[in-house]
């Protein structure tokens, strides 16, 4: 069955049969995963595969970050992994992410979602000011997700602090990807913009990237079952 929820459930584990394992917890029709850089560098293409076998969507966020060439290669490649989505760097600018685009549209056959990460969600304006934007994240978010939009990507990762925002500035169809999820008891970790994931919903967010308030909890499935019963979705 298809995933019926926005939950995508970050897999942050050192190597494969930890992220199996607690992914076997899991209800594909409850939740996506997604594979980010330990797992991905640790295990490769296999740990994809397996997540693929046991029936979820996998989110491989590599967050590539290079020239055009380069990245666009790189999203070529996930994309013959058969992922569901695939992400890069915003401030790899518009022909990077042009190019990306544009090698996922020339390809034959399976086709990932492409997104592009707008600024991290654990920055915040006195970090950002530190590497040269003198701006609030909010102004910076915007800017990025509408370049994003207008080279043709399917949606940005960013706080669901600024999803309202977003949805009335740009509209319904960009996907906003929002990690940065805790619900109401738990710890913020190294995370800064955090929102609920209710709150997250009723701002406009599309998908909710969760990792540690599920992978790290006494009972990973159980706390996955709390957070889609509080977003009142029907499995
Ligand atoms: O692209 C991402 O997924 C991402 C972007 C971002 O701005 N912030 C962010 O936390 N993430 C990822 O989302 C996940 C959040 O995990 P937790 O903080 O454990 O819920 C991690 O795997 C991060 O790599």
């Amino acid at each position: 069955m298809p995933c019926q929820t926005p939950v995508i459930v970050a897999l942050d584990f050192p190597d494969m049969s930890a992220a199996v394992a607690l992914a076997e917890q899991l209800d594909p029709a409850q939740c996506r995963v997604k594979v980010g850089k330990e797992l991905f560098t640790s295990s490769g293409p296999a740990v994809i595969e397996r997540l693929h076998q046991l029936g979820f969507e996998v989110f491989l966020d590599l967050k590539f970050h290079d020239i055009p060439n380069t990245t666009a290669g790189a999203v070529s490649a996930a994309a013959e992994l058969g992922v569901w989505m695939v992400n890069v760097h915003a401030g790899g600018g518009r022909r990077m992410m042009e190019a990306c685009r544009e090698a996922l549209d020339g390809r034959r056959g399976h086709r990932p979602l492409l997104t592009a990460v707008t600024v991290l969600t654990s920055l915040e304006q006195e970090d950002l000011l530190e590497v040269g934007v003198d701006i609030e994240p909010m102004v910076q978010v915007q800017r990025l997700a509408r370049l994003t939009q207008e080279c043709g990507l399917d949606g940005v990762v960013c706080s669901a602090r600024e999803a309202k925002a977003l949805r009335s500035a740009l509209g319904n169809d960009l996907l906003l990807v929002t990690p940065g999820i805790r619900p109401v008891d738990a710890v913020a970790d190294d995370q800064r913009r955090i929102v609920t994931p209710l709150q997250a919903i009723e701002n406009g967010s599309s998908y909710l990237v969760i990792g540690r308030p599920i992978t790290k909890a006494p009972d990973p499935a159980q706390a996955l079952a709390d957070i889609v019963a509080e977003l009142s979705v029907s499995v």
